[in-house]
């Protein structure tokens, strides 16, 4: 038992769990007296069926475990008091085969427990790892923003890893010792009461040394697992962010920061290990210190002829069996503790709001979605700004129309689009598809209809297949091509190594950014939605290939609505219309020509992209600018600031 007890602890004292992270704000303090909440809230996890009679079965082969323990030094003191007083060697043998089938008991039952225990546990940590991955999926992006993903990270992994150990293990002992020490001093009580009282007097530092530990391993155990988390990101973004570092020659400053984060993680697993080398110093010496008094005491006794030499031995075997359970309490308590921290880093993850859900009662959109977009009075505000990125926005995207958005960096394009397909929602007015709110919509329905390509293209480690397929699950084979025929992406797909069935690395790394951005252009259009939101969707391609996009670009806009942030010219030029944003609201929308020759504001956000030819008011026709559109249609409005 003591060698399973000490490899465990052992365990504790290696563990490396910490914390970090300036975003996770939220998570960051350690909130006195919330971990035994935390701990309780494991009970969904643990039914009844098929979990919890297993644990309760591994507790009751603990406890039968013990109990066998227990039994042989009562059987010794019958063999030193029986058979070797009297010389009456023939009840011996019976009395070895009892300690024999003791020992036996307990080496089937600690296996029984072991067995009994390994399941239920492993199915606790994966049900919670899946029910957090769940819940992360459903949060805002507003959530993400301020949560660093290597706390994350070290939540589902470490923190899980921590309560599965403290199932498996620490929860059953913690029953199971507290109620062997019991029983073994109530035999010793029963044996002889001055010997259950010298034991009883050595334990009773203990508790007072356990409970002193218990609030000082809390605090750090908590930053431990904090700093943890930080390493956990410093890792993560040094590897995701490896080629900027390489170019900017910032890797030795990413190793110094990694160094100074990890010694500090060092030097709070240091104060965990000296707080438990402490504690475990005291917990062997006092009941060591039980046993001397004990033979002290019981010398003087059986010299006395008050007690039998049998008793004494009895008590002296039934202390040195009590050592760890009394040893272990502390440790118990210790992995307990690092358990209900665990359990309040998880918890602090999962009680984030999922803010952007489906509505009480959604409601369908009219059939055939036409694709007419308003943003009515449009207010949007990060939390914890002091200042509203957009204050009052009124467009309108016309059915099939393409509007290109324009504005000085950071005036709140990339915010303007995330409200369409609801990655945030708007803190006043409203945004309506054919007329419904989209905050009436069901989220499956509302992301069905619009689709979304960034400025960043992100793609998984999948197949191009599977990339382009993300964008409208269920889309067979020949339409993936379709898709990417309209991107100008199928001459380069079909020349990797294995067409679209190719696996393109993490983030597709292994493709130019120009491929990447055609690959997320394809997914954005895979699903043939009513309405398209692009955030600069041209802005890694270089001259040739822009060139290509856009004409590809130009045939899909024709039958959808498309709201396209644009810095550039060409891109501007793929619109019917063209909104100026300006000081979070629209300044002005028109043309791209009439905008050029009317707004000087207009000219001066795109005066350092184009040639004197295209500034000047007499440049490219509407129709020329934009074949897509409409051009009798065309207005251009100056819009008074409210
Ligand atoms: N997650 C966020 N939390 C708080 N503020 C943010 C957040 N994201 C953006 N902002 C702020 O909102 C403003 C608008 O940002 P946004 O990315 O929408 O601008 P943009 O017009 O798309 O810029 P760019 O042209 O450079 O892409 C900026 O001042 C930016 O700092």
């Amino acid at each position: 038992m003591s060698t399973e007890g000490e490899s465990a602890g052992s365990q504790v004292e290696g563990q490396v769990d910490s914390r970090v992270g300036d975003r996770d704000e939220p998570g960051r303090a350690a909130r006195a007296g919330s971990s035994w909440a935390s701990l309780r809230r494991l009970g969904p996890y643990l039914p009844l069926r098929p979990i919890g009679w297993r644990l309760i079965a591994a507790v009751l082969s603990a406890l039968l475990a013990t109990l066998c323990g227990l039994g042989i030094p009562l059987v010794t003191q019958r063999i030193v008091d029986g058979p070797i007083a009297t010389g009456d060697l023939a009840a011996l043998s019976w009395l070895i085969g009892g300690v024999l089938a003791l020992g036996v008991g307990e080496a089937g039952l600690f296996y029984a427990r072991r067995r009994l225990v390994s399941r239920p546990a492993s199915v606790v940590e994966a049900n919670m790892r899946a029910d957090l991955y769940r819940h992360l999926q459903g949060l805002p992006i507003a959530f993400h923003d301020r949560w660093q993903s290597g706390q994350l990270l070290s939540r589902a992994v470490n923190d899980l890893a921590t309560v599965r150990r403290f199932l498996a293990f620490a929860l059953i002992y913690l029953v199971v010792n507290s109620l062997a020490l019991l029983a073994g001093l109530g035999v010793l009580f029963a044996l002889s009461p001055l010997l259950g009282l010298v034991v009883l007097a050595c334990s009773t530092p203990l508790v007072v040394i356990s409970y002193v530990f218990e609030t000082r391993f809390k605090t750090v155990a908590r930053l431990a697992q904090d700093q943890d988390g930080d390493l956990t990101t410093t890792v993560e973004e040094s590897v995701l962010g490896i080629r900027v570092l390489k170019a900017f020659g910032r890797g030795p400053e990413l190793v110094r920061r990694y160094l100074v984060q990890a010694r500090q993680l060092r030097g709070t697993e240091l104060r965990k290990v000296r707080i438990i080398a402490f504690l475990w110093a005291a917990l062997v010496a006092l009941p060591e210190l039980a046993i001397a008094g004990q033979l002290a005491v019981g010398g003087f006794a059986v010299a006395g002829g008050t007690l039998t030499v049998g008793t004494l031995v009895a008590a002296v075997t039934i202390t040195s069996y009590l050592v760890w359970p009394m040893g272990s309490i502390g440790w118990l308590l210790s992995e307990t503790n690092q358990a209900a921290t665990a359990c309040d880093r998880y918890w602090e993850a999962r009680d984030a709001e999922r803010t952007i859900v489906d509505p009480p009662r959604p409601v369908a959109l009219p059939e055939p979605v036409r694709g007419h977009v308003r943003f009515e009075g449009v207010r949007f505000g990060y939390p914890g700004a002091d200042r509203e990125v957009l204050r009052g926005i009124d467009l309108e995207l016309r059915p099939g129309e393409t509007v290109a958005l324009v504005g000085a960096t950071g005036s709140g394009k990339t915010t303007l689009t995330m409200l369409v397909p609801r990655l945030a929602d708007v803190t006043g007015g409203r945004i309506t598809v054919d007329g419904v709110d989209v905050r009436d919509l069901r989220l499956a329905d509302l992301r069905r209809v619009v689709a979304t390509a960034f400025e960043e293209p992100v793609l998984f480690s999948a197949s191009v297949t599977e990339n382009v397929a993300l964008g409208a699950p269920g889309i067979s084979d020949d339409q993936v091509h379709q898709a990417l025929r309209v991107a100008r992406a199928d001459e380069f797909v079909a020349e990797l190594p294995w067409g679209a069935a190719t696996r393109i690395g993490e983030q597709g790394l292994s493709l130019s950014g120009g491929q990447r951005q055609r690959l997320a252009l394809a997914r954005a259009v895979a699903g043939q939605p009513a309405v398209l939101v692009l955030d600069d969707p041209l802005s890694a391609l270089d001259v040739h290939t822009e060139a290509e996009v856009e004409a590809a670009l130009r045939r899909v806009l024709r039958g959808v609505t498309a709201l396209v942030v644009a810095h550039r010219p060409s891109t501007v030029q793929l619109a019917d219309r063209v909104a100026v944003l300006v000081d979070g609201r629209i300044a002005a929308i028109g043309t791209h020509r009439d905008l050029l020759a009317t707004n000087a504001a207009y000219r001066h956000l795109l005066a350092t992209d184009l040639s004197p030819a295209e500034l000047s008011p007499a440049g490219p026709s509407p129709t020329e600018l934009s074949p897509a559109g409409s051009g009798e249609n065309l207005e251009t409005t100056e819009v008074a600031a409210q």
